[in-house]
């Protein structure tokens, strides 16, 4: 099938773009309206999220330029998805030699470089690994493509965003407004198991996840799901599923790493709306972990509009129930802790 007619065939299944997000689908994955006329770097674009993201990336139809970057094997993993008859070429680079000519020019860099968990750690077990990774690239990313959003995947993503934060702003190139943390997969996870639990159809779901992205830092506004009815039992199995989604997958592979398939889906779509605001798509509005003044914590996920800057509008979360307040309540304290540790991270290393 050509590319052309695998995206008239996506868009006649999917619901039309309407101005405000409709939540995160896969029908609705291939239906945005940029046009391919930008450069996206994959960092860490041969493990195990990156190579399907990247291959969704290619389908996408919006990347003119698509640059693949791991310390290894992306030679290979460029040329077979280069052969996918879509728009967009495809570039290999591989080793810290040809990280600034992978980087070079890059409007957007999606980040799944690091170490993923094993059954029994939590995410910030993998702060010790991962911390110097990202500060590396951040290092990279300030030289290359100061300008570019950066997009970060890599756990700890509570500590990481603020790492990669810190880094640009010690080099003098950081604009919170081009620095996100995607949660996009906490969004997926919340559309699929309440559509599942409530018999309502996935693809007219949205749901609000705010906070961050580990354990109860994960905060799902149910009482914001329009048309649905929870009993109280129901929205606590649903908000400690959602929380601990994750660890569902960890479990499940036995010590063979995390969510790849369902994260690569969920970084080639929220790295797909980048794209639509940078390329002037109104009113594209995705849930992301940004700076925030809304709490305490410095960086704090809530729906944004992304526009032709990146994020041009941190909105706020609404009204909570008493349960979503007390989750607040809770968990904003920890934010502030692992922003700190990100931070402290940067100052003495
Ligand atoms: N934000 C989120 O919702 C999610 C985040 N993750 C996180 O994403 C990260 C990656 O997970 P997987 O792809 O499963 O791991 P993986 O181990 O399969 O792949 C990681 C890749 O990063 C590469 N890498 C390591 N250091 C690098 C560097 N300095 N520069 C470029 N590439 C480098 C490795 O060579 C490897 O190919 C983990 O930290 C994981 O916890 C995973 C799932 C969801
Ligand atoms: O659980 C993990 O370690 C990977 C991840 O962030 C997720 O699946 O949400």
């Amino acid at each position: 099938m050509s590319a052309v007619a695998r995206i008239q065939l996506a868009s006649k299944v999917a619901a039309p773009m309407a101005s405000k997000a409709l939540g995160v689908s896969s029908s609705r994955f291939f239906t945005g309206t940029a046009r391919a006329q930008n450069k996206v770097t994959v960092v860490g674009a041969a493990g195990g999220i990156g190579q399907p993201m990247s291959l969704l990336l290619k389908l996408s139809g919006k990347v003119e330029h698509l640059s693949l970057f791991d310390i290894v094997n992306t030679p290979g993993v460029a040329a077979d998805i280069s052969h996918c008859n879509s728009k967009g070429k495809v570039t290999g680079h591989k080793g810290a030699e040809e990280m600034a000519t992978a980087l070079d020019g890059a409007d957007v860099v999606v980040i799944p470089a690091g170490v993923p968990r094993k059954p029994g750690m939590t995410r910030d077990d993998l702060f010790n690994t991962n911390a110097s990774i990202v500060k590396g690239i951040a290092e990279q990313c300030s030289k290359s493509c100061p300008k570019a959003c950066f997009l970060i995947i890599s756990n700890p993503v509570n500590s990481t965003v603020p790492i990669f934060a810190d880094v640009l702003k010690a080099n003098g190139v950081y604009n919170p407004q081009k620095l996100m943390g995607v949660t996009t997969l906490d969004v997926c996870r919340a559309q699929t198991f309440i559509a599942e639990n409530q018999g309502m159809d996935v693809d007219k779901l949205d749901v609000t996840v705010i906070g961050g992205h580990a354990g109860t830092t994960i905060m799902p506004l149910l009482s914001q799901v329009e048309g649905a009815k929870f009993s109280d039992e129901d929205i606590k199995a649903l908000t400690h599923r959602i929380q601990f989604g994750g660890d569902e997958v960890v479990q499940a592979k036995d010590g063979a790493g995390s969510a790849t398939l369902s994260m690569a889906h969920a970084g080639a779509y929220f790295a797909g709306k980048v794209l639509d605001g940078l390329n002037g798509v109104e009113g594209v509005t995705e849930c992301a972990f940004v700076e925030s003044d809304l709490t305490e914590a410095p960086f704090f996920a809530s729906p944004c509009t992304l526009g032709k800057d990146g994020v041009s509008k941190v909105h706020g979360f609404g009204n909570l129930s008493s349960f979503e307040q007390a989750l607040v309540d809770d968990n904003v304290p920890a934010l502030v802790k692992m922003a700190q540790k990100g931070s402290d991270f940067v100052k003495n290393n």
